[in-house]
């Protein structure tokens, strides 16, 4: 077991026996002081406000990195609402979560701050926002190009999170559900590697891979749009849960429009979903890769969780889908390169400018038919 396994693990046990006390790992996680919270955002300045959700405030700030005086992380602060009833157990769920996770597409605590009534996280901060500004609302996005998000970018981005989700479920003594998988959740560093975020609502299950279910007491949570249809009718979460999420926001990646709007523009019965995909997407897509994109969107949407796939099977479908979408272009532009060098000496064209790929074989039949039955339940 690695070493980050063996803490959780640790952690989990100490857990069990302190039921309902605040159990924080000091070793692994910074605890700020009030007065360096509020130096680093220069008291809650406005000018460093970021966002608000559903547990509080986020501001940009500037801390100076613990050992090292002279060196200053920038970093983003969630202030939780004192009115928030939810708050104080999101607050620890995540703090305690997310110490004592790492993964390259996890979002990176750096500490928390618990004092005067006051309950604070700090996370690094991510330049580039959230995924669903980048899909849906890109004016959004300050300082920034707003050419849409390519396909291979969506797709690296998508597997990610995946990878992310999967190490949640199984590659940690005690599967993790995160149960607020959404595009809003997503956020995105310089590079555009994606971070998932929001473990404010997470549970912890039973031993990883065993497939048991978590018998939820709670009110009915998560974001609109994006809950486990099972899980609204039977009030049991697994992780097939978050599989649904997920195939949730793949549906938006293709599509660039939130599931709420989709759902609006459901047709008729029987009639094809309009526009389905992203018209900036259309053409640059390989039909080998589109087709199984779709195929995982369509199985990770299935009704009940036992006909989806694991996030195991979904993470490495989707690099599958990244390799013939590379394949693709590849062969391509080798036949680009021909043509051009036969012709002329100039220079071969951007990928996006060259000849279309097209789509006539796809049957868009059964993604239709989801998405029919998809919009029905929000
Ligand atoms: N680490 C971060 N770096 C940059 N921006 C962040 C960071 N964390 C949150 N934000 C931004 O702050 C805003 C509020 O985030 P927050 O996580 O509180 O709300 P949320 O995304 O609605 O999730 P939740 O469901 O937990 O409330 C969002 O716009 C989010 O993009």
């Amino acid at each position: 077991m690695g070493r980050t396994a063996q803490s959780v693990s640790r952690f989990f046990s100490r857990r069990k026996k302190k039921q309902n006390d605040w159990a924080f790992p000091e070793e692994l996680c910074r605890r700020f002081t009030l007065a360096e919270i509020s130096a680093a955002t220069q008291c809650f300045d406005q000018t460093l406000f970021i966002g608000k959700g559903a547990f509080g405030t986020v501001y940009k700030g500037r801390i100076k990195v613990d050992g090292d005086e002279d060196r200053i992380d920038v970093v983003a602060i969630k202030r939780f609402s004192e009115d928030s009833i939810q708050g104080m157990p999101a607050f620890r769920a995540e703090v305690q979560l997310l110490c004592q996770l790492r993964h390259h597409n996890l979002i990176p605590l750096i500490g928390f701050c618990e004092a005067n009534g006051e309950r604070i996280i700090v996370y690094d901060y991510m330049p580039n926002g959230k995924l669903s500004d980048y899909l849906f609302h890109p004016s959004n996005i300050k300082n920034k190009d707003p050419f849409p998000l390519t396909w291979k970018q969506r797709l690296k981005i998508c597997i990610g999170v995946a990878r992310a989700i999967h190490y949640l479920h199984a590659g940690v003594k005690h599967a993790i559900i995160n149960r607020n998988v959404s595009c809003h959740s997503i956020l995105l560093d310089h590079n555009l590697v994606p971070k998932l975020s929001s473990f404010g609502l997470s549970k912890m299950g039973p031993p990883a891979l065993s497939n048991a279910l978590i018998k939820m007491n709670s009110n009915l949570t998560g974001t609109f749009g994006y809950v486990d249809p099972e899980y609204l009718d039977s009030g049991n979460v697994t992780e097939k849960s978050d599989v649904y999420s997920f195939g949730v926001v793949l549906l938006e990646v293709l599509c660039a429009k939130s599931i709420l709007i989709l759902s609006n523009e459901r047709p008729d019965s029987g009639e094809i979903f309009p526009d389905l995909i992203d018209p900036f997407l259309k053409g640059k897509v390989a039909p080998d890769c589109l087709k199984k994109f779709m195929n995982i969107t369509v199985r990770c949407l299935r009704r009940t969780g036992a006909e989806r796939p694991t996030m195991g099977e979904v993470q490495v479908e989707l690099e599958c889908a990244l390799e013939l979408q590379e394949s693709a272009d590849a062969v391509k532009q080798l036949k680009e390169l021909g043509t051009s060098a036969s012709t002329s000496l100039a220079p071969p064209l951007p990928a996006h400018d060259m000849e279309d790929y097209t789509y006539e074989n796809i049957s868009f039949s059964e993604i239709n038919e989801t998405f029919c039955i998809l919009v029905r339940f929000i």
